[in-house]
């Protein structure tokens, strides 16, 4: 990683969720790893005084504090008091703020407050050309709203100046997707309809929506999920090799994947979606409550926790393979990984002792135990007439193979590449409304169809239905 010449990182909502749990510990690292400029500060803005930055690190670095690193960082930090409704206290960040470096601000606070914090900075003249925003997903509900939401950022910022987090590109190992796709010329001829019969993508979440019932509700899995970071694995695996790893020619070819997606609408919703809610169940052995009895639950909600979704691209390349998608809160266990299953070969000259034979996957583990396995063939060791074959495993761990390296948090990523101004792992304006017109387009579907979700036990791995979505293609879930 490069080291970054200075900045302001100002980060609004400093005393909410995502900033204690995520950017406080991953700016740490930073400051650990030396990539953060002697200069550079953390200026934290919320209402009420700032809250001791050793609480926060001893609760959420998942390692002990270095009493040097602590002592270097806390000299990095400041606090600003603010209600960021009100436009005649933001002249206290100015006299905070150092003008003669950048300014980064960070807005970790809901997407509703996006429009007024850019006002107030404005009105406070802290917008220069150099300055950058940095801004949460999901913004907004819906097409409609994200728009309102991006012209009022847009009023302040241009394109080049923003940066929309999806925290899934930062993860190491969704950007090797790109190593693995573009730097081996063992898949670049087998990545398409002639050779790949199907693809599946899943997150698998074991945690319910931990105390976010009132965020959460209004969004469901679709729109907490499927919407951003399922759809970005997606284009990640289905896109044309970009001409280079500049932020536009990616986001040139993401974009055209999402353009591509089949529309869902009524006339197919019940055929390729399912969606579920979860009912009280076990998990690792614990008694777990369901949806309706979480904290802050209203009863009768409609909100899903499990999306299954069966996705056709329709372009060229991927005429004919499905990509099987399927996210949700409270399964069995937490997992995130791509399978690429190839095709049957034409003629099985091995049809005496083997029937059919296994088809080639290539599972890509993007959390936990990350890394990388292919199955194949092989034949096994003896000395039968008949060759019997068996699907084995070449399995490359990235914990056993870069021992010596850390994995950084993914927020660590994102929040450096902000830094340096490399715009290459954040969404642009024009994908997020893609991803929203498709979106929309099953929401209201569902919406029409009058049915909620079905309900699965939690500790599941979700409706029944969700099987038959697969099963009734002639496939099934990869366990
Ligand atoms: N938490 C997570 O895991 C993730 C969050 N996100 C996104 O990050 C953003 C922040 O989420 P999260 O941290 O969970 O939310 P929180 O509600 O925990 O934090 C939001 C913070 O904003 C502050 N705030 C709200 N209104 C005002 C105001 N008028 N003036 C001053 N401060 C205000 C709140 O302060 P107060 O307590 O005083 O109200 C709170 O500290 C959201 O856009 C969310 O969608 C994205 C991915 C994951
Ligand atoms: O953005 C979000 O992501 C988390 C899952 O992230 P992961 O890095 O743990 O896979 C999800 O739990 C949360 O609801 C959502 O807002």
């Amino acid at each position: 990683m490069k080291a970054i010449g200075p900045c302001d990182l100002v980060l609004f909502g400093v005393k909410g969720d995502l900033a204690r749990r995520k950017l406080l510990p991953a700016l740490y690292q930073l400051d650990k790893a030396g990539l953060l400029d002697k200069d550079s500060r953390i200026i934290g803005v919320a209402r009420g005084d700032a809250e001791p930055i050793e609480d926060t690190l001893d609760t959420f670095l998942k390692e002990p504090v270095d009493k040097a690193v602590l002592a270097r960082f806390k000299a990095r930090l400041a606090h600003v008091s603010l209600d960021f409704s009100d436009m005649n206290a933001y002249a206290a960040i100015g006299e905070v703020v150092n003008h003669d470096t950048p300014e980064v601000y960070y807005f970790a606070t809901p997407p509703s407050l996006y429009g007024d914090i850019c006002q107030g900075l404005s009105g406070a003249s802290l917008i220069r050309d150099n300055s950058r925003v940095i801004m949460e997903k999901p913004i907004g509900q819906d097409l409609a709203s994200s728009r309102v939401i991006n012209d009022k950022v847009d009023a302040h910022f241009n394109e080049r100046q923003i940066y929309r987090i999806d925290h899934y590109l930062g993860k190491e190992t969704v950007q090797n997707l790109l190593a693995l796709r573009f730097a081996n010329a063992l898949f670049a001829g087998n990545w398409d309809y002639s050779c790949i019969d199907h693809v599946q993508i899943t997150v698998a979440e074991e945690v319910g929506i931990e105390g976010r019932w009132s965020y959460f509700d209004k969004a469901g899995q679709m729109r907490d999920m499927v919407q951003n970071h399922l759809l970005q694995v997606l284009t990640l695996i289905a896109m044309e090799p970009p001409v280079s790893l500049d932020a536009d020619a990616i986001r040139d070819e993401k974009l055209k994947v999402l353009r591509a997606l089949r529309p869902i609408t009524s006339a197919n919703v019940n055929d390729v979606t399912v969606r579920g809610q979860y009912s009280s169940g076990f998990l690792r052995g614990k008694a777990v409550p369901g949806y309706a009895e979480e904290e802050g639950a209203i009863t009768n909600s409609h909100t899903e926790t499990f999306v299954a979704l069966r996705v056709d691209i329709d372009n060229w390349r991927w005429s004919g393979v499905p990509f099987y998608l399927r996210t949700g809160k409270r399964m069995p266990a937490k997992c995130t990984e791509v399978v690429v299953s190839f095709k049957a070969l034409p003629h099985n000259i091995f049809a005496k002792s083997q029937k059919q034979l296994a088809a080639n996957k290539l599972i890509i583990r993007l959390q936990p135990q990350e890394g990388v396995e292919l199955l194949m063939l092989n034949k096994v060791p003896g000395l039968e007439s008949n060759m019997r074959l068996q699907s084995t495993k070449l399995d490359l761990s990235f914990f056993e193979t870069f021992k010596e390296e850390r994995i950084a948090d993914a927020y660590e990523r994102l929040l450096l590449e902000a830094m340096v101004g490399n715009q290459a792992l954040f969404v642009r304006r024009d994908e997020i409304e893609a991803a929203w017109t498709w979106v929309d387009s099953i929401m209201e579907a569902w919406d029409q169809s009058g049915d909620g979700p079905k309900s699965y036990q939690a500790g599941s791995w979700g409706p029944v239905a969700s099987i038959a979505l697969i099963t009734r293609d002639g496939r099934s879930w990869e366990e």
